[in-house]
């Protein structure tokens, strides 16, 4: 037991899996398979930057396809929506992650999250060099993670050698002028990015970064612009797990990335975000112990980002019965689903009384809700005090 409840919850969570010695280190790029393959962690970051570690949460690794997410999210706040899209798409393939998957005709790669997609948003970085954009690259993901990264040079010189089957992707990217630098530029940039060397923690915070519409909660930087931010955890959310995407969204439910190293991030957007990591791979590339121990958190605190969440709090914070006046106070932030709530108890308070709604201290009110409410309290005769 230590003090803080959550990381005790992590740690329950990490001993429930930790026997599950299933599934093989990744080996065809030779540095990994030297990894410490019982090595395990599980970290979230919260709300205000609250790191939460269990396990061996100081555990290097590289980033691998966890840095496929933030290339996109760069691409898209360099270029912007349109001209990234237009030579990337945003669908599922159902493929694995180093398909040849480009659609016929136009050889545009299905989604940012397998490689294919992935070395052209790479290849969209700021600079001409494999230095320059590696830089871009870098300061950005090290933005997420609130700390310098760098280049593990071991892991990047052993993808290097090893990466013909990357280096034909680029090549046929190129053949349908997918990118404006050279083959050479855009895939060693892709090794360096994926040769990233973070922690659990890194990763926990980067995945934060996205939850919380681009701000870093633990430095306050907003690294992301929040339109970005959700791009790119919509893609995630579909294509985050290559072809285990499916099976991922029925049984976890959260938008997640994994990594060959055997690191997988999710992201509950306005909640938290958390990263596992554990080497060991299942047929799809996926960690297995990660993959158990995300949907065991995601399955005791009933994340599911589908499931029904039933209202926690009310937005009524208070009903005032004076004479002949009945003032309804409300609070916090009111959404589609608290303003048909609120339209709901204005209906059934103005059959008694003349009826007042106090929005004073309502912290955000969309557009469309405060449309609806005034809309409910113009047919009720009922005055509003914003
Ligand atoms: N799925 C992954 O993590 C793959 C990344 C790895 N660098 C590769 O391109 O093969």
């Amino acid at each position: 037991m230590t003090d803080d409840p959550i990381v005790d919850a992590l740690t329950t969570v990490l001993d429930d899996v930790r026997d599950d010695t299933s599934g093989d280190v990744a080996n065809y790029i030779p540095e990994l398979a030297s990894a410490d393959a019982d090595a395990l962690s599980l970290v979230l970051v919260s709300p205000h930057g609250g790191v939460h570690a269990a396990g061996d949460a100081g555990h290097r690794f590289t980033l691998q396809s966890i840095s496929k997410p933030f290339a996109f999210a760069l691409a898209l706040q360099t270029l912007g929506r349109d001209e990234v899209l237009e030579r990337v798409g945003v669908e599922p393939s159902g493929e694995p992650f180093n398909a040849i998957s480009l659609e016929p005709g136009s050889g545009k790669p299905d989604n940012p999250m397998i490689n294919a997609g992935a070395i052209a948003t790479t290849a969209m970085a700021p600079g001409e060099t494999i230095e320059e954009k590696t830089s871009s690259l870098l300061t950005l993901m090290s933005a997420c993670a609130g700390r310098e990264l760098k280049v593990d040079e071991d892991v990047y010189a052993s993808e290097s050698e090893t990466g013909e089957r990357n280096r034909g992707i680029a090549h046929l990217l190129a053949s349908y002028r997918a990118f404006d630098c050279g083959v050479d530029t855009a895939v060693e940039s892709y090794f360096r990015q994926c040769s990233i060397q973070v922690d659990a923690k890194d990763v926990a915070t980067m995945a934060a970064t996205l939850a919380f519409g681009g701000r870093n909660p633990a430095t306050g930087e907003q690294v992301l612009a929040p339109e970005v931010t959700r791009d790119v955890v919509a893609v995630m959310s579909s294509c985050g797990m290559y072809d285990a995407s499916g099976r991922w969204t029925v049984r976890v439910g959260l938008p997640a990335k994994s990594g060959v190293s055997g690191g997988i991030i999710a992201v509950d957007p306005s909640e938290f975000g958390v990263a596992a990591f554990s080497p060991r791979l299942d047929r799809f590339g996926n960690s297995v112990r990660g993959v158990r121990a995300l949907e065991e958190i995601s399955r005791r605190f009933g994340l599911h980002m589908l499931a029904d969440r039933p209202e926690t709090s009310s937005p009524v914070v208070d009903v005032d019965h004076r004479d002949d006046t009945t003032v309804v106070r409300l609070h916090g932030h009111i959404n589609f689903g608290t303003a048909a709530q609120v339209a709901h108890r204005m209906r059934e308070e103005a059959a008694t009384a003349r009826l007042m709604l106090d929005l004073r201290d309502t912290e955000r009110l969309d557009e469309s809700c405060g449309m609806v409410l005034r809309r409910v309290a113009a047919d009720l005769d009922a005055s509003i005090e914003e």
